[in-house]
């Protein structure tokens, strides 16, 4: 294996199910990764991929921040939102001339991204596959999902293609986009949802599913598609979730689109989101603001308002702090909003 190695940053969840796939598919892959005891295990050989769609242990060169040396022209970031701005300062000294960093993350990190490595080192990314890492070495690759890439202003690259192929060696049907920012509109769409589901001890799809909540769930949307439209971004779907259903308003459409959606996330062994994960069993803070953060500076500039957001950002900000209690009816309190603003 003479390959140039491609530096997985944040070798968690996403990252380390990527890596080790890359790995197995005969690809050099050197990992980064904040927490020791998972560094050790991945650079002992022991970073094991399981669950339902695949099985198998690999490892690889492994490092902290801290302790990695050299410069690398192909990384892969994966940390959470509010952790994309240390990362890329940490890992910028590390990135050769004419290298570039891949965001496999949710929200709109590319934006970070560009303001501190500059937008020509930066490729758009959007994953809805689930996983959830559960101990050092430990982790749960749960479903498939949407992987996309694509360069930010969508041109046809050598190194996009270059990209794609290698994703390609992660998941087959990996999609070369031409507008990567559409499908994280997406994502931010749909996962208004997901962080709304963290409220609850719902699965994502008994959330999704209900009748009770449709109207919430409208009106989560229906804010994110507002900005999106003043953004001049038309959101593109994935996995169930069709954005025009809802910009429409076509009933059956929408019926078709939730029950979709739903179904998705049924076949999963991750039935709740990584933000109730992070809240009700890691305990620790979430990226629920930092992801919706772009979002709601954009709504301010354009004059939109965006209620239910705002609360939604602030009811997973008081679970974080021990204010508030997830099951404790929280759904409702965004259900009263949608009742007086949206009605
Ligand atoms: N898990 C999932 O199913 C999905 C996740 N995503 C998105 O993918 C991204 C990654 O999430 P996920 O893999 O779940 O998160 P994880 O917490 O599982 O993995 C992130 C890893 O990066 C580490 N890390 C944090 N800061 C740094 C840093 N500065 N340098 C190096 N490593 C660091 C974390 O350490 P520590 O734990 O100590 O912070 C952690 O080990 C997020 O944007 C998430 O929203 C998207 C789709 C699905
Ligand atoms: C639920 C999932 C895996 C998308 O399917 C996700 O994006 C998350 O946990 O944040």
């Amino acid at each position: 294996m003479n390959e140039e190695p491609i530096l997985i940053w944040g070798a968690g969840a996403i990252g380390g199910t990527i890596g080790a796939f890359l790995r197995r598919a005969g690809h050099a892959v050197t990992f980064v990764d904040l927490v020791e005891e998972h560094v050790a295990a991945i650079a002992a050989g022991g970073l094991t991929i399981r669950g339902p769609v695949a099985a198998f242990t690999t490892g690889g060169p492994a490092f902290t921040p801290a302790t990695l040396v050299g410069r690398f022209r192909r990384v892969i970031l994966a940390v959470k939102a509010h952790h994309t701005a240390a990362a890329a300062a940490a890992l910028a000294p590390h990135l050769a001339e004419g290298g570039f960093v891949v965001s496999a993350q949710n929200g709109l990190n590319e934006l970070v991204l560009s303001e501190i490595l500059g937008a020509s080192r930066v490729i758009g990314a959007f994953v809805n596959f689930g996983a959830d890492w559960h101990g050092p070495g430990d982790i749960l690759y749960a479903n498939r999902g949407a992987v996309v890439v694509g360069e930010l202003d969508g041109a046809r690259t050598p190194r996009i293609l270059d990209v794609h192929a290698l994703l390609r060696d992660f998941d087959a049907d990996a999609v070369l986009a031409d507008d990567i920012f559409a499908y994280l509109w997406g994502k931010i769409g749909y996962g208004a949802l997901l962080k709304a589901s963290a409220l609850t001890n719902e699965t994502i799809a008994d959330f999704i599913g209900a009748p009770a909540l449709r109207p919430l769930h409208l009106a989560l949307i229906g804010e994110v598609m507002a900005v999106a439209g003043a953004e001049q971004v038309r959101p593109i779907g994935f996995n169930g979730y069709d954005p025009d259903a809802f910009a429409l308003g076509d009933p059956v459409a929408i019926d078709e689109s939730i029950a979709a959606m739903t179904a998705f996330n049924r076949a999963t062994a991750k039935p709740h989101s990584g933000i109730w994960r992070d809240l009700a069993v890691r305990r620790r803070p979430t990226d629920a603001a930092a992801q919706l953060a772009p979002v709601l500076t954009a709504a301010r500039r354009h004059g939109i308002a965006t209620p239910l957001l705002d609360r939604l950002v602030a009811l997973i900000g008081a679970v974080e702090r021990g204010d508030r209690v997830i099951g404790d009816g929280l759904e409702q309190d965004l259900l009263a909003i949608v009742g007086k603003v949206h009605a």
